[in-house]
């Protein structure tokens, strides 16, 4: 994860500091790409432990259109505690958008369902996206959607994976959100009989909170170690059949975890 040491460096070296929503204070730059071959490893970081329990997690939580931390809470991660209401709900997030997508004419449209129908049929059309932003519906939501876009390409028998992330907290959200794309890509191409390929992350307002700045200075202390590698045990019918137990991580030999404050 050389690349994440990098983003981390520049932001420090090149970053503007600028005040934000939540009063914390950031150093941003705008606009940095960064590349992994998931076939050289798994893109988890080494230089401080992640709780990858919470990832998986919360992609499921998506995948099942769930926008209520009631189901999270059953599976002990708290990381959507500080932005629900008193009935857990978060407004029509994530999952809503990914598998319920309200038209106007009233349908409702699968918007993941939908993908894996088409990288299956039409493995060369341009059009593979899946976007959480929806304009309308931002109002309602207790957090506008941070992973907005994703589009994926089919090239030779290689299933590839492109994220757009508009605003990127590069300390505590963006591993999750590497991780969590990379999960979500080895699932649709183990969907599609594909092999994976690039996971390309493009962020947008990147930056890191100033009350992580001293936990930066220590991971870039740090080198970091082989790649683990991710195995999907079992071949589920669908993208919806997946349950903890299906993910296996081995070789994960990473450096302490470092602790940081979230900025709500
Ligand atoms: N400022 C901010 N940064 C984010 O990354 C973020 C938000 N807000 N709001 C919505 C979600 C929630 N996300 C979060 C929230 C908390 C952690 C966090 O505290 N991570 C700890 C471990 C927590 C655990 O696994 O239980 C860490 O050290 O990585 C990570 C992502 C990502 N998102
Ligand atoms: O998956 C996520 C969700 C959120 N974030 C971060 C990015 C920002 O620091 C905040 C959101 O604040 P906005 O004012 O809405 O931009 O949460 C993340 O990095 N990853």
């Amino acid at each position: 994860m050389q690349q994440y040491l990098e983003l981390l460096q520049r932001v420090m070296d090149e970053g503007t500091d600028r005040p934000d929503r939540t009063g914390t204070g950031t150093r941003a730059v705008f606009g940095h790409q960064m590349r992994f071959n998931l076939a050289k490893g798994f893109p988890v970081l080494t230089t401080k432990k992640l709780h990858l329990r919470s990832i998986i997690v919360e992609l499921l939580w998506f995948l099942r259109g769930d926008t209520n931390i009631k189901w999270l809470k059953e599976h002990k991660v708290s990381i959507w505690d500080e932005w629900a209401d008193e009935n857990g709900d978060l407004g029509p997030v994530y999952g809503k958008q990914w598998r319920h997508w309200t038209t106007s004419d009233g349908r409702t449209i699968d918007q993941i369902a939908e993908l894996v129908q088409q990288i299956k049929r039409d493995p060369n059309s341009r059009r593979q996206l899946v976007t959480a932003w929806n304009p309308g519906e931002l109002q309602q939501m207790k957090l506008a959607p941070c992973h907005c876009l994703f589009q994926t390409a089919v090239i030779g028998n290689k299933l590839h994976l492109q994220l757009y992330q508009r605003s990127c907290d590069v300390f505590l959200g963006v591993p999750f959100n590497i991780a969590s794309y990379a999960l979500l890509q080895l699932m649709l191409a183990q969907q599609c009989d594909l092999e994976p390929g690039d996971f390309v992350w493009t962020g947008g307002d990147v930056h890191i909170y100033s009350n992580h700045f001293e936990q930066v200075k220590l991971q870039l202390t740090r080198d970091p170690r082989p790649l683990p590698k991710m195995n999907l045990v079992r071949k589920p019918d669908s993208i919806d059949g997946y349950v903890l137990e299906d993910f296996q991580l081995t070789d994960y030999e990473p450096h302490p975890h470092i602790k940081g404050a979230v900025a709500v």
